[in-house]
């Protein structure tokens, strides 16, 4: 062959492999959020770089974040941050509910992520005419699951502007904007009424709260007298030992990498909630048997790590992504190493579930 047919060749070889890799393979998990998409939330893309250096050395000592004072007022903001850095990431690699689900035998993550929704629905006996309130909603996943289930509205609150305009999109585009409504804010001190809300849920999100007391505090007030609130909660279960370095590595590792001021410890969470007024009504934590690991779809997905690595590294070279994104997709990959290890070893769960009701009368709460 001559030399310039072999450098056509190769060059038209060349430009296929990267179509292929970008707009083929670029939807990693859901149709809708491409890679040639990676914007980087509202962050303008000269500062990712940045953003991501101060993100990270603001979380390099996790547990201090939530301990100090200073730091912990600080934390909404660094969340506010990361979230910029990753939300467009999590839709292009996970889709539109940033929360982990067991596992259902023969059903796609799809099917699991939705039933460990619906759940949420059923525990809170939703029903047409409820205004449900979603604590820390995301791009609104589950919003748009539990209003379809449930037939209810449902309010959302987040901390970022661009999860705010992502949801409102998905939802317009679900056909549930005349039922799910999003606001901006923090979910320590809401925009809302006292006794607004007949339900309400958090699902991974409240983890982000230095003391939950504000959290748990702030839907006390807004739920109606004998309201249900269901939280899905990230902490460390019985089985960590903080003088097991690996243990240790493996949950300095989930915080730094999810924005996170310190897990807390399973026995924790009933406690807190009863010391601002709520009744447990049910605890469990969904992940344990006869439910399948939750951290499989982390592990199966080594092959698409190390595509979605080259697509951001491809992307960047070609100036189409903003200078930055490859060392937060870095971050993300070490992230599900230290979550897959927090799984296996059973020493964290993402799915520490709590049912918990606002008694009927003031005294009922007052005797508490
Ligand atoms: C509840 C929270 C988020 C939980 C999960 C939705 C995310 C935790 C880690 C994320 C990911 C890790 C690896 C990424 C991969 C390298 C990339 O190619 C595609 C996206 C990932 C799979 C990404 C997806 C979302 C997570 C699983 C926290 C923040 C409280
Ligand atoms: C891991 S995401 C989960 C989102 C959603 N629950 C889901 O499952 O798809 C955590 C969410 O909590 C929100 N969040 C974290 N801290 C917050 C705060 N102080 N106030 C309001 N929202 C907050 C984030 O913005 C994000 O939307």
């Amino acid at each position: 062959m001559e030399a310039a047919t072999m450098a056509w060749t190769a060059a038209v070889a060349g430009v296929g492999l990267v179509y292929w890799f970008v707009w083929v393979m670029g939807s990693a998990e859901v149709k809708g959020k491409r890679a040639v998409d990676l914007k980087m939330g509202s962050i303008n893309r000269d500062n990712v770089k940045d953003k991501y250096t101060q993100y990270w050395s603001f979380f390099r000592r996790p547990k201090e974040t939530a301990t100090d004072e200073a730091s912990a007022e600080k934390v909404p903001a660094f969340v506010d941050t990361f979230y910029n850095l990753v939300t467009d990431i999590y839709e292009w690699g996970w889709g539109q509910s940033f929360h982990f689900s067991p596992s259902l035998p023969g059903r796609s993550h799809r099917d699991a992520t939705r039933v460990h929704e619906e759940r949420v629905a059923d525990l809170l006996k939703a029903k047409p005419g409820h205004r449900l309130l979603d604590v820390g909603c995301g791009v609104g996943g589950p919003m748009r699951a539990i209003a379809a289930h449930s037939g209810s509205n449902v309010v959302g609150i987040t901390i970022n502007e661009y999860q705010v305009n992502r949801a409102r999109s998905h939802n317009r585009k679900a056909g549930l904007d005349s039922r799910c409504e999003v606001v901006c804010g923090n979910f320590m001190s809401m925009p809302f009424d006292d006794a607004s809300f007949d339900g309400a849920y958090s699902i991974e999100a409240t983890c982000h709260a230095p003391r939950l007391q504000d959290v748990y505090g702030e839907v006390f007030r807004v739920l109606k007298p004998g309201g249900l609130y269901v939280s899905y909660e990230w902490v460390t279960t019985a089985l960590y030992r903080a003088e097991d370095p690996d243990h240790v590595e493996a949950i300095h590792g989930i915080e730094r990498g999810d924005a996170l001021p310190g897990l807390r410890r399973q026995d924790e969470i009933a406690s807190i909630a009863k010391e601002v007024g709520f009744e447990v009504v049910q605890e469990l934590d969904l992940a344990l048997p006869p439910a399948l690991p939750w951290w499989t779809r982390l592990k199966m997905g080594r092959l698409a790590y190390w595509r979605n690595s080259l697509v951001v590294r491809v992307l960047t070279i070609l100036r189409v992504a903003p200078k930055g994104v490859v060392e937060v997709h870095e971050m993300l990959y070490e992230t599900a190493q230290h979550l897959t290890r927090g799984g296996e070893t059973g020493i964290f769960t993402p799915m520490h579930m709590v049912l918990l009701r606002k008694p009927s009368t003031a005294a009922a709460a007052e005797s508490k």
